[in-house]
Order: structure tokens, then C-alpha cells, then sequence
């Protein structure tokens, strides 16, 4: 009989605290190399400049000790007890996990940014200290607890999606269309988790922890598919890197660097189908406690990041936003990288929604944004040394129902990441302004550019207040011109089709 064991309630918070840390600032070996390979085949120069970015922001990060994303994520832990393993004292490991939450992302020398609202419905407040995780607690044989412990960033979860298919319909075709269909906003490259079968629920489970498995698409790629499911997640790599979406969605060969497949039983009318996207910061481990203390996972050989040469800055445009004109953007070409200086407002989801709403009630806005860029940015607290801590974009594409308004206040240009809507672009080139993007998932590489920062409005928001931030010869590339080009639509489909002829 397997001797029971007692996990002292401490260590179980000492635990999560710490795989947190870790995970937030170093990115994991398996994905790492998948990266620097899709990188050394990339022939897109904008989606091999693009991960060339995330690459040396994830060795600064490593190096710092600072986050791969501002977007730090929203903690979600799977839970294996070993029904021969009792937690002591008398709270539960639901309260324990947050326990570990709450320490990690208050650490003092790396805060991690606070994202979560306590209600999702009406006021959105921010919790303060990214509690509470989502937890699910499963009962195995055993005396150890497993933990597997991930932070998930939004921009990725918001483009999970679940259908229930005819017995009969094919599930690469929905998950390919669907891929297409999702656009930028989930960061690629990255990969991709799907689940078959099982009830609704389940089915979204088993996607979840299956795009947390190892990523080995290089090795099934240089052994062969063995079995029918491995065939499938083969089939589905290449036809949906043959999409052309690419790096950031700016197009090129590569959009995942895998596709997790698992399956479960289900009911004999029934298909259901989960896609869980995971992004470019793919951040999860697995710890395993017996009892003995906390544990921890070892610290990663730094030589493992690929050093990328600096991108060349010499020749580039650079712009100096205080003294902006509509003249000067009507110059800018789709796809040029712009070096931008001067002051920049920041103000995200929350932020838009509140100047929304007072421009509805007829008052006011409290900062002026006439003539003004504003980048859609929720920056990690700073520590010692630091303007502000890492500080990537967030999806623009979630700023679009606000934007007619905020043009209409005189709005000059908006700084994001992933595609605008159609109807935006539209009113973007009515209003002669433009969309810039940085790469998001290069948080660490794009707060370099950022001088200062002060909070000008809506305190309250937290991390989503409106900033002014200067920047100096901050990276960012023209994504829809004052004219309605737009290079998220034109750069994946030149790219479509080209993954079939290029090297795996
Ligand atoms: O919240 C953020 O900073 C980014 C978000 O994860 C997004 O990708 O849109």
C-alpha cells in the first residue's frame, strides 16, 4: 500500500509563488528552440523581423529577471492529489494556490501585472493581486501532488473557441478555418491546443492542458507520424502554417510551431470540438510535491537564448510625435518601421469605455487627445531603475468599437498590435490618421524606449489608467495608412500557400 504522505500547507504556497515567478520570466526550452528554428527559416522580412523582437525581449527578460509580457496572465493551475497525500491545517488548496498568487505577483523586485477583474459583468474591478486562479483539482492514485501551474495571457484566451460538429464533419477543416478567422490578437507564432470529444466542458479541458504539453513538432517531423492522431496533428501544421498569417499576423511561414491533439469518448450524436490558442509567451510548468518541502524547478541555462542581431535603425524615419502633422503621415508607407520620440498617451480597454461613456453623457474627456497618438498598453508596475516595467501592446482589434469616437476628439494615430476591423480602417482613412503596431510578446525590448511615464487619468484602472509616456526612438511599423492600407490584410496573403514550398 502506498504510504500516505502530508504536504505541509506553506510549502504548497511557496510552490505556486515560485513557479509563478518563474515562468513569467523565462520562457520554456521547448518553445524556445521551435522559435529560433521558425526564425532561421523565416523569408518574411516583417515576420522574421517580428521574432527576431520576441526573441531578444525573451533573453532580456531571462537576464533581467523581468516579465516576457506586460500581459502576465491569468493563472490557471491543474491539480493532481494522490489520494494517499493530505494537505494539513485547515485550508483548502483552492485558498493555498491563491496564497502562492497573491506572493508572486506582489513580489517587490519583480511585480507581475495585476490583470484580473473580480466582476466580469458590471464594474470590472481589479482584484489588485491577480487572484483568484482557476483551479482544477483532479484525484489520482498516488501520495504526490502535481502541480501544473500556467498564466495564460488574455489576448490568447480570447480566441479560444468550441463548436459541436456532425459525428460526420471533418475537424481539421473547422480548426483550420477557424485559425483563419481568429486573426492576430492570440500572438502568434505559437501553437495550438485541440480537443475532440467528451461533453462541451470537456472537451475545452482537454484543449487546455493539451497545448501544454511538450513541444516536439521538430522531432515528429524528422521521425514521421506513427499513428493516425499523429498524422493529424502533421496535417494540421502545414495547413495552417500554409495559411500565411505568420509572425504577428504581418504574413509568413510560420503561424504555429505545433498542434496538440486530445481526445475523449463521447456521446454517439456528438462532436464537440475545442481550439485553445497559446501565444507567443507560453508560459507553464509542472512541479511535483512529495512531501519533502516546496518545489522548485531549476534554473535555466542562459546560453540557451539565441542571440539576434539588432535590428539596423540607421535609414529609418524617425518621427517626432509633439510636433506631428497630417501631412507628414499621409507619407507613411504600409510596413515601414517608424522610430518614434516624443510623448505618447497610453489607455487600453477600460479606459476607452470610460471616455465612451462621458463622451455619450456630453462631458468632457480629461486629457485632450487632439493631435495626440495613443498606444493601447497596460504596463507592468516598475521596479528600481525602471521608467516603466515591460510594457508590449494589447490587441487593438478590441479598441475598435471606440475608435469613430476618439478619432472624432481629433485622435492622430493609435499604437496596438494585431488587426483593426474593416469598418475601422475605413473610418482610420476617413479621418486621415493611422494604426502603428510594436510586437507583442517584445514587452521587455519596447519599455527601453520608454523614458517616463506618468498616470494622467482614471487612477482607479490600475495597470488600464491613461499614461503619458515618453518615448525615444520607440519601434513601431505603419499597419493602416492615413490612405486604408492595411498590412494585415495584404501581408498574409502573400504569404498564403508559401509554407508548402519552404523546408519544415
Ligand atoms: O493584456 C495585455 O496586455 C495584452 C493582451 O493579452 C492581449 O494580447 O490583447
Amino acid at each position: 500500500m502506498t504510504q500516505a504522505t502530508v504536504l505541509k500547507p506553506d510549502d504548497i504556497v511557496e510552490t505556486v509563488r515560485a513557479a509563478l515567478q518563474y515562468i513569467a520570466v523565462y520562457h520554456a526550452p521547448d518553445y524556445l528552440a521551435h522559435l529560433a528554428s521558425a526564425y532561421a527559416r523565416e523569408q518574411s522580412p516583417a515576420a522574421k523581423a517580428a521574432m527576431g523582437q520576441i526573441l531578444e525581449s525573451s533573453r532580456l527578460a531571462a537576464l533581467g529577471r523581468r516579465p516576457i509580457c506586460q500581459d502576465t496572465g491569468m493563472v490557471t493551475v491543474f491539480a493532481r492529489l494522490g489520494q494517499s497525500a493530505m494537505i494539513a491545517g485547515d485550508r483548502t488548496l483552492y485558498e493555498l494556490v491563491n496564497e502562492g498568487v497573491r506572493l508572486a505577483y506582489l513580489d517587490a523586485g519583480n511585480p507581475l501585472r495585476a490583470s484580473m477583474v473580480a466582476d466580469p459583468l458590471l464594474e470590472r474591478r481589479n482584484t489588485g493581486d491577480n487572484t483568484p486562479a482557476v483551479t482544477h483539482v483532479e484525484l489520482t492514485r498516488g501520495n504526490k501532488l502535481e502541480l501544473l501551474i500556467a498564466a495564460k495571457g488574455g489576448g490568447s484566451e480570447n480566441k479560444a473557441r468550441y463548436t459541436m460538429l456532425n459525428p460526420a464533419a471533418s475537424v481539421e477543416d473547422w480548426v483550420v478555418s477557424t485559425i483563419e478567422g481568429l486573426g492576430a490578437g492570440w500572438c502568434p507564432p505559437g501553437l495550438v491546443g485541440v480537443g475532440v470529444g467528451g461533453s462541451a466542458e470537456q472537451a475545452m479541458l482537454i484543449a487546455k492542458r493539451a497545448v501544454m504539453e511538450e513541444i516536439d513538432m521538430s522531432d515528429l517531423l524528422a521521425r514521421g507520424a506513427s499513428t493516425p492522431l499523429e498524422e493529424m496533428r502533421v496535417r494540421l501544421y502545414h495547413r495552417i502554417n500554409a495559411l500565411g498569417i505568420g509572425a504577428q499576423g504581418l504574413g509568413g511561414l510560420t503561424t504555429v510551431v505545433d498542434v496538440k491533439l486530445a481526445t475523449a469518448p463521447t456521446h454517439a450524436a456528438s462532436k464537440p470540438v475545442a481550439l485553445v490558442p497559446q501565444c507567443a509567451a507560453n508560459r507553464h510548468a509542472k512541479v511535483v510535491m512529495d512531501g519533502s518541502g516546496p518545489a522548485y524547478l531549476d534554473a535555466p541555462d542562459l546560453a540557451a537564448w539565441p542571440r539576434i542581431e539588432g535590428s539596423e535603425m540607421a535609414g529609418l524615419r524617425r518621427v517626432n510625435v509633439d510636433r506631428l502633422t497630417r501631412e507628414e503621415m499621409a507619407g507613411w508607407a504600409p510596413g515601414e518601421t517608424l522610430l518614434l520620440s516624443g510623448r505618447i498617451l497610453t489607455g487600453r480597454d477600460a479606459a476607452h469605455k470610460r471616455m465612451a461613456d462621458m463622451l455619450a453623457r456630453g462631458e468632457e474627456l480629461p486629457v485632450s487627445l487632439r493631435g495626440r497618438v495613443i498606444y493601447y498598453v497596460g504596463p507592468v508596475d516598475p521596479v528600481d531603475g525602471e521608467a516603466v516595467g515591460p510594457a508590449g501592446p494589447t490587441t487593438a482589434t478590441r479598441m475598435d468599437p471606440f475608435t469613430s469616437d476618439m478619432l472624432g476628439q481629433g485622435l492622430f494615430a493609435m499604437i496596438g498590435k494585431a488587426e483593426r476591423g474593416a469598418e475601422t480602417v475605413r473610418d482610420i482613412a476617413r479621418h486621415k490618421a493611422a494604426y502603428l503596431i510594436a510586437v507583442g510578446g517584445a514587452a521587455v525590448l519596447v519599455a527601453k524606449a520608454i523614458r517616463s511615464s506618468k498616470v494622467l487619468a482614471f487612477e482607479d484602472l490600475g495597470m488600464e489608467a491613461i499614461r503619458e509616456f515618453t518615448v525615444e526612438d520607440m519601434p513601431v511599423m505603419v499597419a493602416v495608412t492615413t490612405q486604408g492600407a492595411a498590412i494585415h490584410q495584404t501581408g498574409p496573403a502573400a504569404w498564403r500557400g508559401a509554407q508548402q514550398s519552404a523546408p519544415a
